[in-house]
């Protein structure tokens, strides 16, 4: 296994992990892992080809065979689907939800574990999920549970949304949201919780560079940077 440091940057959805994993890797030069465009892929792929969400057999197949790249970084990275762009198409909405539904099947979980350690590699990985500091980098070098409050969450995940020229509501974000918080915390094979070294940060009161500067004191403190 590579020696690369880790930081893994685990929290719900809308808490902020993937802004601040991205400008934190940006800012160290290290490489980037969003672990959760990996169960979007499975699961976009799944639906493509029409696969029942409970075929955990199939579904792991999926997994295991995803012909995906992720080319450039930064807000401009893209995301390669079998050679497409399906960058937007991952995003939306009800691919998190099935992303969620996918994520909870152990063999899928399984398929995926060895392709996101490979993501570890020098200088260093700013890792970004549910599991990074509890499963997949268990030996991570710091680990953030990142948290929000649910309404800030979700009026969040609103803002974001209606700057995308996207429609939504806030009743039915906090109703999606709470779902996939709770079947997130709640399946049997690597909940959503913090691994028991690892270090909460509520960002419900904080700005994205206040998030960012907390994190990077942290890893100035652990002689990461
Ligand atoms: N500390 C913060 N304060 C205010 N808005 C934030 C903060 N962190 C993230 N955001 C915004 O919240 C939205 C969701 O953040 P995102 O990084 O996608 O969360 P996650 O990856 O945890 O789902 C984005 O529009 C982002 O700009
Ligand atoms: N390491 C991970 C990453 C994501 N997942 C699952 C659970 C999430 O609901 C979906 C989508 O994750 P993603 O991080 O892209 O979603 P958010 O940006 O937090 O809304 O995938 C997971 O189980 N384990």
């Amino acid at each position: 296994m590579s020696d690369a440091p880790v930081i893994a940057v685990d929290g719900p959805s809308g808490s902020g992990k993937g802004t601040i994993s991205r400008l934190l890797a940006q800012r160290l030069g290290w490489h980037l892992l969003d672990s959760g465009a990996l169960y979007r892929l499975t699961a976009l792929a799944a639906m493509r080809r029409g696969f029942e969400f409970e075929d955990a057999t199939a579904l792991a197949a999926v997994a295991g065979a995803l012909d995906v790249r992720f080319a450039g970084d930064g807000e401009r990275a893209r995301v390669l689907l079998e050679g497409e762009d399906v960058g937007l198409a991952i995003r939306a909405e009800d691919c998190g939800a099935a992303a969620s539904r996918v994520a909870a099947l152990g063999p899928v979980r399984d398929a995926l574990l060895q392709r996101q350690r490979d993501f570890r590699r020098r200088p260093g990985l700013v890792a970004d999920g549910r599991d990074m500091g509890t499963v997949v980098f268990p030996d991570a070098a710091l680990k953030i549970f990142l948290t929000a409050s649910q309404e800030e969450r979700a009026s969040r995940r609103l803002k974001q949304l209606k700057d995308q020229g996207v429609s939504a509501n806030l009743p039915s974000l906090l109703r999606d949201l709470a779902e996939r918080d709770a079947r997130d915390a709640r399946r049997a094979v690597s909940p959503l919780r913090p691994a028991d070294d690892a270090i909460e940060i509520d960002s419900s009161g904080l700005d994205i560079p206040a998030v960012l500067d907390r994190i990077l004191a942290l890893a100035r403190e652990r002689n990461l940077v």
